[in-house]
């Protein structure tokens, strides 16, 4: 369970509030216009952008001051922050140790993921030797050997084709579903909202709104929702 309480966000002008529980091994899709501040949010829970006030607990532990490698969550980006100058191989790795310096378990580890996502015959390459699927693919597999209770995605597959991106977000839910993680996903996609997230928190004139179950919300949207989604 992840519990925002009372949550202050601000960058310059910007201002963001937010009070909810997120419930362990569901999926949630933050919606919302342009500049509502979902990356805001996300980069909150992640210790990327400092708290103004509030408190921020996972289970009973608080995290408000935890530095984001100690916070029970991994980030994917939309830019998947593969380093160019590492193979695959080691920029998995990374989701581990920083300094490399594996355990041959950990690197047996590292090789499984890159197995499960499909990646068992490029270990060795550069990323730029990857297609733009493939690295979003090698970005997953770190997220896979980190093993954190919660993966929060900021439209990383944005830059993909459809297909390419369906297959993706398909293989993203297998995965959560595997590790039995929660899934925090910024999407500017109702159809992705409809076909992955259990619920929607709309993120939209300074509030991100408590989650509410998506199913039910997109059938009947709120005033504010049903002019966001057009
Ligand atoms: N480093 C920063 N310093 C000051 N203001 C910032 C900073 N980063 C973001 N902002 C402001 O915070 C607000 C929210 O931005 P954010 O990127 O979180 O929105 P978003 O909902 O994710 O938008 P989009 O859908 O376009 O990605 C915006 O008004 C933006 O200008």
């Amino acid at each position: 369970m992840l519990r925002l309480e009372g949550l202050e966000i601000t960058q310059g002008d910007f201002r963001l509030a937010a009070d909810m529980t997120l419930k362990h091994g569901r999926k949630y899709a933050v919606i919302g216009p342009s500049g509502a501040g979902k990356s805001t949010l996300l980069g909150a829970l992640c210790g990327f952008v400092p708290l103004a006030a509030g408190r921020l607990f996972c289970g009973e532990t608080e995290i408000t001051n935890a530095d984001p490698g100690a916070r029970p969550m991994t980030m994917l980006f939309q830019d998947n922050n593969l380093f160019p100058h590492l193979t695959v191989l080691q920029n998995v790795g990374l989701g581990i140790k920083p300094d490399l310096r594996l355990t041959s378990e950990e690197k047996a580890r590292v090789e499984a993921a890159l197995v499960r996502v499909g990646l068992g015959d490029q270990m060795t390459k550069k990323p730029n030797a990857l297609s733009g699927g493939q690295q979003s693919r090698a970005a997953l597999a770190r997220v896979l050997v980190q093993a954190r209770p919660w993966v929060l995605l900021d439209e990383p597959f944005a830059a993909l084709g459809p297909a390419l991106r369906n297959e993706m977000l398909q293989l993203v839910q297998q995965l959560v579903a595997e590790t039995g993680a929660g899934l925090i996903m910024v999407t500017h996609a109702p159809e992705d909202v409809r076909r992955i997230a259990d619920e929607v928190i709309f993120v939209g004139s300074g509030r991100a709104e408590a989650p509410q179950p998506a199913a039910a919300l997109m059938q009947n949207p709120p005033p504010e929702l049903k002019a966001y989604l057009g």
